[in-house]
């Protein structure tokens, strides 16, 4: 499943340090997972964390789930030290923190093309500072790049902001770059991971944003980022109808058919088709992971 295809309804931080939380990721319905190395990770825990994330990956065991691999920055004293231990496993994807232009991406993709295993992964962005966000549209279009991660609690920091609405038009770059080079865009966290109406409520809004999907921190949080990203019974419904009337529309000559009083033209049957499309994806996953 190609990076666009695959679901990104929850993706889970998971602290590279934590073996039984390690452990306990391989049998839960999230769709991606964030092995972190970067901030979960306690300065004096990193190196063993990351020769313990090292043999996790390499031994496998997480299934159909995407796997992403959050290093430290490389104007921190971990960051290559990480880069060489997971390059050697051959990870699915590097995420790289506090991106702040495209050509810090550039040059892990140049390091990337020197390690042999690692001739297939792609390369994420966190989306996190004013410089990174200003830089969006380069930073998406540079070479691996598969994907923004929204860092709102980093992003929120530098801003000042105190409110989600108050980065809203950082989000939305994001969302812009992302959707106008093809690459996936999830939103960042909810930090009061036992809230689950707070949660579904921010769910809502990134979903009806235009987001892939949200970061999730908790096991607790997966469920709830599964279902509101997910096409609901109705929208799979409305989708099924609108391609039927649209095509029986087209076989009588017309560019336009009407359903529930609303009009259906191509676009919007692009869209139906785009539903049930994901619908199966996240079918597909789901079975993937229960077997
Ligand atoms: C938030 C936590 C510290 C809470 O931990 P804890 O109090 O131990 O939770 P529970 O006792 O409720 O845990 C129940 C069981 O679930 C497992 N567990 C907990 N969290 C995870 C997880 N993330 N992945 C997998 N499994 C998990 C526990 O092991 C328990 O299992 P068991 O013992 O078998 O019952 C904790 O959840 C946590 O550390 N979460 C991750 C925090 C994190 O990753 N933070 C960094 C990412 S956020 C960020 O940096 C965003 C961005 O950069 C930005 O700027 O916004
Ligand atoms: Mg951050």
């Amino acid at each position: 499943m190609g990076h666009r295809a695959h679901p990104y309804r929850s993706v889970l931080y998971i602290p590279g340090s934590k073996p039984r939380a390690l452990e306990k990721a391989k049998t839960m319905a999230v769709d991606a997972i964030i092995f972190d190395l970067e901030d979960a990770v306690a300065a004096e825990e990193k190196p063993n964390a990351r020769k313990l994330l090292a043999e996790t990956l390499a031994r496998g065991g997480y299934g159909p789930r995407a796997q992403l691999v959050r290093i430290n920055g490389f104007d921190t004293e971990w960051g290559n030290d990480d880069l060489d231990a997971i390059a050697a496993i051959g990870p699915q994807a590097i995420l790289v923190p506090k991106v702040n232009k495209a050509t810090d991406i550039e040059k892990l993709a140049d390091r990337l093309d020197a390690y042999s295993e690692t001739a297939n992964t792609t390369i994420w962005a966190m989306m996190e500072t004013p410089m990174g966000i200003l830089n969006a549209m380069h930073i998406a279009e540079a070479p691996r790049m598969a994907g923004f991660i929204m860092g709102t609690n980093d992003l929120a920091k530098e801003l000042g902001s105190r409110t989600r609405g108050a980065m809203l038009t950082s989000l939305q770059t994001c969302l812009l770059a992302a959707r106008a080079h093809g690459i996936v865009c999830v939103d960042g966290v909810y930090n009061a991971f036992r809230d689950e109406e707070g949660l579904r409520a921010e769910c809502e809004e990134g979903r009806d944003y235009g987001f892939d999907g949200k970061t999730v921190i908790h096991p607790a949080q997966v469920a709830i980022a599964n279902e509101v990203f997910a096409p609901s019974d109705d929208e799979i419904d409305l989708a099924r109808r609108q391609i039927a009337a649209y095509e029986e529309a087209v076989a009588e000559g017309q560019a336009v058919a009407v359903v529930d009083g609303k009009i259906v033209e191509n676009l919007h049957v692009d869209t139906a088709r785009a539903t049930l499309a994901k619908a199966r994806a996240i079918a597909e996953l789901e079975a993937a992971e229960a077997a």
